[in-house]
């Protein structure tokens, strides 16, 4: 159906140096609202965030050319046994896609030894850029989820609630579709990692379904982001927030490139709502589930006639569901 032109969803400011990011003043509650409002309406928001310099945002989208241009058998190096880690070139299913992953890149080792992959000379100026764009990436990502935690009144438990986690990026390229054309660049999906933040090269084609078959084209600045709440992110918070669904679609002469920094809880990690977001109107929806056992089910073979939002429920719902009365904590 339709990609409608008139809804947006909200933009949240994070200002440098603003009172509103010191936790616990009036304006961090403020926000702290906001983030919980658009991640249970939206499932998604786009956050506008000085702090990652336009310089370095340049330059990873520079580099992020000059990788797509390696061979492709060394481009082929880039794989790893977990599912949507590795290299993946254009297919039958997204011909317009090509994503390369790198896991645990806010450790420098971990980008470098994928540059040494890609450039058998090394490239350490790939390496520095890149992992100096994740590391403020995954501290944006630790203020939204300290957001909402605290938008929950679950700030004393806040340590223990925050999931230990990696982060793997992935770079990537859609090819500009023929003319005239609006083609499919990736699947229509809700993203398997907890949470992602997105940042593209301002040539639009994500877009947000907002509901029943209506979408919506996201359009961000060079200096925004776009953070999207995963089906594990939705399980913790017992299906108050919503894990958006999402497709890229592409017209128009120019390529797009884009990054996601994915949060992909360490191994061990289990998924469990906190006992404070479950009562008698909002009973238990999933049972509690080992993140990586559903990351590698949602890739599994059985699964791909399973459309990709209810692959949570078929992993992990509690039906029925049990209130918190019935279940204790
Ligand atoms: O490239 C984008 O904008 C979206 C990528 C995405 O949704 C994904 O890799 O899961
Ligand atoms: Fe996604």
């Amino acid at each position: 159906m339709g990609v409608d032109a008139e809804l947006a969803i909200p933009v949240i400011e994070f200002r440098t140096g603003s009172p509103d990011l010191e936790r616990g003043t009036e304006g961090w509650h403020h926000l702290c609202k906001r983030v919980r409002e658009a991640c249970e309406t939206y499932g998604c928001f786009e956050v506008v965030y000085e702090k990652i310099s336009r310089e370095v945002r340049e330059e990873t989208f520079e580099l992020l050319n000059e990788l797509v241009d390696v061979p492709l058998e060394r481009k082929q190096l880039n794989v790893n046994p977990k599912p949507y880690h590795s290299y993946f070139g254009p297919c039958s299913q997204a011909c317009l896609y090509e994503g390369f992953g790198i896991e645990d890149a806010s450790n420098y080792d971990s980008v470098n030894n994928f540059a040494q992959l890609m450039w058998p000379d090394g490239h350490p100026r790939f390496s520095q850029t890149i992992n100096t764009m994740v590391k403020q990436m995954e501290e944006l990502n630790n203020i939204i989820w300290l957001m909402i935690i605290d938008s929950y009144g679950l700030r004393e438990k806040w340590e223990s609630l925050m999931m230990r986690y990696n982060v793997l990026l992935r770079m990537m390229k859609y090819m500009a579709p023929s003319l005239g054309e609006y083609k499919r660049g990736l699947l229509a999906h809700t993203d398997k990692p907890a949470s992602t933040i997105i940042c593209d090269d301002q040539i639009s084609g994500l877009e947000i379904e907002v509901k029943d078959d209506k979408w919506i084209k996201l359009s961000t600045s060079p200096n925004s982001f776009v953070f999207l709440v995963g089906d594990p992110l939705m399980a913790w918070s017992n299906g108050r927030m919503k894990a958006v669904k999402h497709r890229v679609m592409m017209r128009g002469a120019n390529d797009r490139y884009s990054i996601a920094a994915f949060t992909i809880p360490v191994e061990g990690t289990i998924i469990k709502a906190p006992k404070e977001l479950i009562d008698d109107q909002h009973p238990q929806l999933f049972k509690d589930f080992d993140f990586m056992d559903f990351l590698f089910f949602s890739f599994s073979e059985q699964v791909k006639l399973i459309d990709s939002p209810d692959q949570i429920y078929a992993f992990a719902s509690l039906s029925p569901p049990i209130s918190d009365q019935k279940h204790g904590s």
